[in-house]
């Protein structure tokens, strides 16, 4: 992603004399942005992923910098006539991706999400979990600068629910930006860099001071090489213990994309511990 995605004055309403469901909506989504947007049922959180995925367009006001966009729908058509792998073989065509390489993608995002059993079974056939999965590869398959996911973790199971937010910090992580809504408060919770709230067709940034993340964190000890700066990556909390040595504290989710780029960093960092940790963490603890 190169530059922001701009909502000016933004406005949406179904139809021409119905209500408002959205209206003067500002805002900006910059690369590697991890956002949250909460509120009520039927406050319009899906309103607004659809226009931020140019699904859907305003019905007043300007939507600008578009970069290349994928979407998880928050009701994916399951019942199409493909299986995982086809479907994925021919979007990752789509794309530009060669058949073979389009098939290879598809069968990696496939084997991450744990889908392989039934790469192969008409979607139509799939549990509503595993057509699920395939709404989140599709979206991951093509690469994107910006990822809205809208309700993108219900109905995975566990190890596909980290799988997801382990990508969602691949993307971020890689300067690409995710906007997310989940009904869990603790998804990902602490890492976001703005949370939003719909509420009376507005959107609110919230300002509180976020509460510390609860659940599994990874608590890495590293030594820096000389003058290097730590990568910018959404850390929990980042403490120098001495001069060039930092104690980094991040979501489990987090620790893979953390330690690769510390380790692919040149000049690298040397990674002397790592540890898990179930937190809270404390508040001088944090970045
Ligand atoms: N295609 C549509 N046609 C007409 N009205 C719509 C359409 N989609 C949404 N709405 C209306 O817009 C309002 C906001 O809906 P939206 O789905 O964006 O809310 P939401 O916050 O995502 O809700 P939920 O939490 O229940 O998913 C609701 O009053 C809804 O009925």
């Amino acid at each position: 992603m190169h530059r922001a995605l701009r909502l000016d004055n933004v406005g949406r309403r179904y139809n021409l004399r119905g209500p408002w469901v959205l209206r003067n909506v500002d805002l900006m989504i910059s690369p590697g942005d991890l956002v949250r947007v909460e509120g009520t049922n039927g406050t319009g959180k899906s309103t607004l992923l659809r226009l931020l995925a140019g699904i859907d367009a305003p019905t007043e006001g300007r939507i600008t910098g578009r970069p290349r966009t994928a979407y998880v729908p928050e009701r994916f058509p399951s019942a199409l006539p493909f299986t995982p792998a086809g479907y994925l073989t021919h979007l990752g065509a789509v794309h530009g991706l060669s058949r073979a390489a389009a098939a290879r993608a598809a069968d990696d995002w496939l084997h991450r999400f744990g889908a392989t059993p039934y790469a192969r079974t008409p979607m139509s056939q799939l549990s509503k979990g595993s057509s699920q999965k395939v709404a989140v590869a599709q979206a991951l398959l093509a690469d994107p600068e910006l990822l809205v996911l809208d309700e993108a973790w219900t109905g995975l199971d566990a190890a596909a629910r980290s799988e997801l937010e382990r990508a969602v910090a691949e993307r971020t992580a890689a300067g690409g930006a995710v906007v997310f809504v989940d009904h869990d408060p603790s998804r990902l919770a602490g890492v976001p860099d703005a949370t939003y709230a719909v509420r009376d067709g507005a959107l609110d940034r919230r300002t509180e001071q976020v509460t510390a993340p609860a659940g599994p964190h990874v608590v890495v000890e590293v030594q820096g090489p000389p003058g290097g700066r730590l990568p910018d990556l959404p850390l929990a909390s980042a403490r120098e213990t001495v001069p060039g040595a930092y104690r980094l504290t991040v979501p489990a989710s987090h620790s893979d994309v953390l330690l690769r780029t510390l380790l692919t960093a040149r000049p690298s960092w040397h990674v002397v511990s790592v540890a898990h940790a179930d937190l809270p963490l404390d508040q001088e603890d944090r970045a």
